[in-house]
């Protein structure tokens, strides 16, 4: 008993020198010590405080530096922030696979869907992304289009549905949560296209195994909680542990996870049986993956990571654009205007679904798309650790395990980037030039770059046309709460609208 008493206190001991050692001596003999570093302030507020977006943008532009500074994150931690282009150019680019993403963030992304394209590394991550490629070919385009358009009108219907079901006798709108039904719109359209599933969660909005599901991407303290301690803890602890919110996580996730088997499993048996689908119109992504050239597990895990991402970045991206049309009222009208006056056919997309040349024709819809997700990246920091000794922009990176950080956000608010109204929402500045006036590639970090560039953006991009364009032609959109009362929620992973976007959605009036 003594001499396990002993022990603890040693332990304990060790654990508080080594501590102390972090917070007081190592910021001064680190090899990063002559990095222009920020004042972050109170050391409390280093050991307990995660620096933010806001945080990131005011040192880009107060901090002098040459692509690189030092802060510390919580705990104490101490991190590398790459500020400009050609910083992010070698990070994300020439040197891409000299890093990996730190191991805290694959964590919750293998809680929710085993290993996949997000968390392979190196060769494996190669290799992989060669053979989900053909799953997010343009080729797909003209069947996204088709499956888009009825998304569209299906979330048309359930909000008239919703108005005229729960609307009180002297409105004729009730305020509903925008985000949720954008997330079951996007459910229902991923779970479609990735694995020909339906899980309805429009429709039938109670089914509990999606309700669950659905719920687990919410805003909420528990949540932000939870990616803070993933981040600090090892994973192998937190599978030890009885985490409340990890296991509900799992569960959750099990029960998207089996149909997502299910489907992949029949679609996987009927190619092994010859019965190989001849139109590309007909193929989901599971059909395009090379399956011949991927184990069973890996299409299943990759299947239930687009699910996760189909449904998850779409809605929030969505939320946001709508955030800026209720912000921006003279937008959304003169947005409304350019769809209904559009030459062509895009009126009746109803009846006939939209078609990619509806869109060339409404440039206005794709730079308000464009506007919103530049001040709104959906991944507002993208997280990276060296594996071997490197240089960054002349920096030496002498060990591995050196975690670097590169905030979305602030280089695509980058004034010395996209001119003086860089934090202003102008979707103009994408009228006259395709890269919104920016100087570089890199400037817009929205979907990331590199080889480990979003798979799916072409998939966001199309989906977002056509779900923006049914909405505006169809409602007036404003907000249900003072504008003011809108909370912008920070997460390690994502920016969204605290507590789901609620909004009122009166319909378009039409003199014939
Ligand atoms: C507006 C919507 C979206 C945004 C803003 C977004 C953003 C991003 C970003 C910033 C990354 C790079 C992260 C990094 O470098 O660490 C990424 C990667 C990824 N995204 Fe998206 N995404 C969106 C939609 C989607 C959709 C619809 C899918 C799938 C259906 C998807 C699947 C993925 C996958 C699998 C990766 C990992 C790629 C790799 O590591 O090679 N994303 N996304």
């Amino acid at each position: 008993m003594g001499y396990i008493f002993l022990v603890a206190c040693a332990a304990v001991a060790l654990w508080i020198a080594h501590g102390a050692y972090k917070i007081f001596v190592y910021a001064y003999l680190s090899p990063y010590r002559d990095l222009p570093t920020p004042d972050q302030g109170a050391i409390w507020k280093r050991l307990l405080i995660e620096p933010d977006t806001s945080d990131f943008l005011r040192w880009a532009n107060e901090v002098p530096n040459d692509g690189l500074i030092r802060y510390f994150g919580i705990l104490n931690d101490e991190r590398l922030h790459v500020t400009n282009t050609q910083g992010l150019a070698q990070l994300l680019q020439k040197d891409a696979y000299l890093y990996t993403k730190p191991s805290a963030q694959g964590q919750l992304i293998r809680v929710l869907a085993g290993d996949n394209l997000v968390v392979d590394e190196g060769e494996n991550h190669k290799i992989s992304d060669t053979r989900l490629q053909p799953a997010f070919s343009p080729a797909r385009k003209p069947h996204w289009y088709q499956l888009f358009s009825s998304a569209a009108l299906d979330l048309v219907q359930a909000i008239d549905h919703q108005n005229t079901s729960l609307s009180s006798p002297t409105t004729d709108t009730t305020p509903f949560n925008l985000s949720r039904v954008l997330s079951q719109m996007g459910l229902d359209t991923i779970g479609k296209d990735c694995v020909g599933a339906d899980f309805d969660s429009l429709k039938s909005p109670k089914d509990k195994n999606t309700l669950g599901y659905l719920k687990l991407f919410n805003t909420s303290a528990d949540a932000n909680l939870l990616e803070v301690i993933m981040h600090l803890f090892p994973f192998w602890l937190l599978e030890a542990l009885p985490i409340k919110a990890l296991q509900y996580a799992r569960n959750m996730t099990g029960q998207v996870r089996e149909t997502v088997q299910e489907k992949a499993a029949e679609n996987m048996a009927a190619h092994d049986h010859g019965q190989e689908k001849e139109d590309l119109d007909d193929k989901n992504m599971v059909d395009c993956m090379r399956r011949d050239l991927l184990s069973p597990a890996q299409v299943v895990n990759n299947a239930l990571t687009m699910v996760t991402a189909g449904h998850e970045e779409i809605g929030t991206a969505l939320t946001w654009v709508v955030y800026f049309l209720i912000h921006h009222p003279e937008v959304q009208t003169r947005l409304r205007n350019e769809i209904t006056s559009a030459p062509g056919d895009s009126s009746d997309w109803k009846e006939q679904g939209f078609v990619e040349d509806d869109f060339n024709k409404i440039p206005y819809l794709r730079a308000v798309i464009n506007e919103s997700l530049r001040l709104r990246p959906n991944v507002p920091v993208i997280w990276r650790e060296s594996t071997s000794p490197t240089t960054l922009l002349e920096t030496s990176i002498p060990r591995p395990g050196a975690v670097i950080t590169a905030s979305t956000w602030a280089m695509n608010r980058n004034v010395d980037e996209w001119g003086v109204d860089a934090t202003g929402f102008n979707p103009d500045r994408w009228l006259d030039d395709a890269n919104g006036g920016a100087k570089s590639a890199f400037s817009f970090m929205t979907f990331g770059q590199g080889p480990r560039k979003c798979i799916g953006e072409l998939y966001a991009r199309t989906q977002m046309e056509c779900v923006l364009a049914g909405l505006v032609d169809s409602f007036v959109l404003s907000s249900a709460h003072k504008l003011e009362d809108i909370v912008t929620s920070q997460g390690m992973i994502t920016v969204k609208v605290w507590q789901g976007l609620r909004i009122l959605a009166r319909p378009v009036e039409r003199t014939v």
